[in-house]
């Protein structure tokens, strides 16, 4: 599988020129004919969290019909990064996943909000797992913040999923953190993780880039600068499986014993 991840450099609080970038990355990344494409966290937006209210996109309406189309058009399956998907209750941030007909095939909702950047004034939780299939894999979407946290990470490759597809808009001051926890995920999980963050900066903070492919060994499989790019690596399912056989961490868990 051929996966192409999109560091962009998102326009704060302008969606009008996200979404052209967007369209434009894509018809780019589409050349190296993947089968599958990620794009960053609240890429429409940034974290122009004071004004979701009116640039968030209703019910994220827009974009699944944006994405949907681009999807079909190239014959992509596109995990969408997140956008921040308003109604009457408020807005949340939120991953929608389209296969290459253009069927909107799942969706996640951040389920950890991260305080250091004033999510919690500003967005609703999510409550749900991010599992979702894609050309018969089991995959599972998380959104940034998300990957600090293990045991919800578990909860998706305890049911099976082989590929962790994460967005991002992760700060460069915290560089270090994002390439071992994503290490780390990986060799626990005995997974892919295909993780997808921003370039550039906006008012708070400059953004790492550093979007990378990390095998269920726990190599790098392909890894950014911290400029915009479109990154494109392969995977080979077959080594979770080999990897799972070889030390089945899955069949050795005594999780009766963790609470
Ligand atoms: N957008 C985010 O969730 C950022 C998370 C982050 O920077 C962290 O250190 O965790």
């Amino acid at each position: 599988m051929r996966i192409s991840l999109i560091q962009l450099d998102i326009a704060f609080g302008n969606p009008a020129m996200n979404y052209a970038a967007v369209a434009q990355k894509i018809s780019e990344a589409a050349s190296a004919a993947p089968d599958c494409l990620i794009l960053p966290e609240l890429w429409t937006t940034g974290y122009d969290l004071t004004r979701l209210e009116d640039i968030g996109d209703p019910e994220g309406e827009i974009t699944k019909e944006f994405i949907s189309s681009l999807a079909k058009q190239y014959s992509i399956n596109i995990i969408a990064g997140s956008v921040a998907s308003r109604n009457d209750t408020g807005v949340t941030n939120r991953m929608y996943v389209f296969n290459r007909s253009g069927e909107l095939v799942g969706q996640y909702s951040k389920l950890h909000l991260f305080q250091l950047m004033d999510e919690h004034l500003y967005l609703q939780p999510g409550e749900a797992k991010g599992l979702f299939t894609l050309d018969e894999t089991l995959c599972a979407g998380l959104i940034c913040y998300d990957i600090r946290f293990p045991e919800w990470v578990r909860a998706h490759t305890a049911q099976g999923a082989e590929i962790l597809f994460v967005c991002a808009e992760w700060p460069l001051s915290r560089v270090s953190h994002w390439r071992a926890l994503l290490i780390s995920r990986a060799i626990e999980n005995q997974c892919y993780v295909v993780a997808c963050n921003r370039a550039g900066s906006d008012p708070a903070n400059i953004f790492a880039g550093h979007s990378m492919i990390i095998d269920p060994w726990g190599d790098i499989v392909c890894e950014a600068s911290e400029e915009e790019q479109i990154l494109t690596g392969e995977i080979d399912l077959h080594q979770v499986r080999e990897i799972r056989k070889q030390i089945p961490i899955f069949s050795d868990r005594r999780p009766e014993l963790y609470n």
